[in-house]
């Protein structure tokens, strides 16, 4: 099995829930209420600033001039899509208050960092690569579906888009570049980083869907 075959299988039954989850059925049939969307492009903006770092840390313990370049250029493309998505989906949902970092997005970006910047360049492309592969995956299978609502249709395009795809492939070989060069012992850590990551990518559709706050107020 090559690594990155290896490593979706840690996460192959996340992938069918996540396939199979209301927020995603809602966005294909329409259905998605507005408030859930809002609260995962709020989120998701959040989540997209500490992916970015995430990424440079990876940037930084890239083997090859290559690589380091392209983990670079990967984390200016979050910040993009960050300031892409609050221009384009705030200007039609309103802008509201500001959000605070709810718990789901807290306890994923806490691990990625934590992950990256303490584990090996192999285990903290692990932890990242769910957020790729996933996205690229499931854009691949909303595609074919779109949706009525042309707010949803249009999201469902930019993650569904050749472009992105490209974007995933080149991440995707150099997993299977390093994988033989990698011990057991590292392999398996890599594993439960990715199945991890992945159950959050899960966790971070159904805090949306079910409008998650956190359970006791603050002093400010
Ligand atoms: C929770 C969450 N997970 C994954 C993505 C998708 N995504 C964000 S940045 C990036 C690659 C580098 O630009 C990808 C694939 C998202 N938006 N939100």
């Amino acid at each position: 099995m090559t690594f990155t075959q290896e490593l979706w299988a840690s996460a192959e039954e996340v992938y069918a829930e996540i396939l199979a989850h209301p927020f995603l059925r809602g966005l294909t049939d329409g259905s998605l209420p507005r408030p859930a969307f809002r609260h995962f492009v709020q989120q998701d903006s959040h989540y997209l600033r500490d992916y970015a770092r995430a990424l440079a840390v990876c940037a930084a313990k890239a083997p090859t001039d290559a690589d380091v370049r392209a983990f670079a250029d990967d984390a200016v493309g979050a910040i993009a899509a960050e300031q892409g998505m609050h221009a384009e989906f705030t200007a039609e949902l309103g802008e509201g208050p500001e959000q605070p970092v709810l718990p789901t997005t807290l306890a994923y970006t806490s691990y990625l960092l934590a992950t990256v910047y303490s584990g090996s360049f192999a285990e903290g492309l692990a932890a990242v690569l769910p957020c790729y592969w996933i996205y690229a995956r499931v854009g691949e299978a909303l595609l074919e579906k779109s949706s009525p609502d042309p707010l949803y249709a249009r999201w469902i395009a930019a993650y569904g888009a050749e472009e992105f795809q490209g974007v995933v492939r080149r991440v995707l070989d150099l997993a299977d570049r390093i994988g033989p060069e990698l011990s057991d012992s590292e392999r398996a850590r890599a594993a439960r980083h990715f199945a991890t990551t992945a159950r959050y990518e899960w966790m971070f559709w159904d805090a949306a869907w079910r409008g998650e706050a956190w359970p006791v107020p603050t002093a400010d």
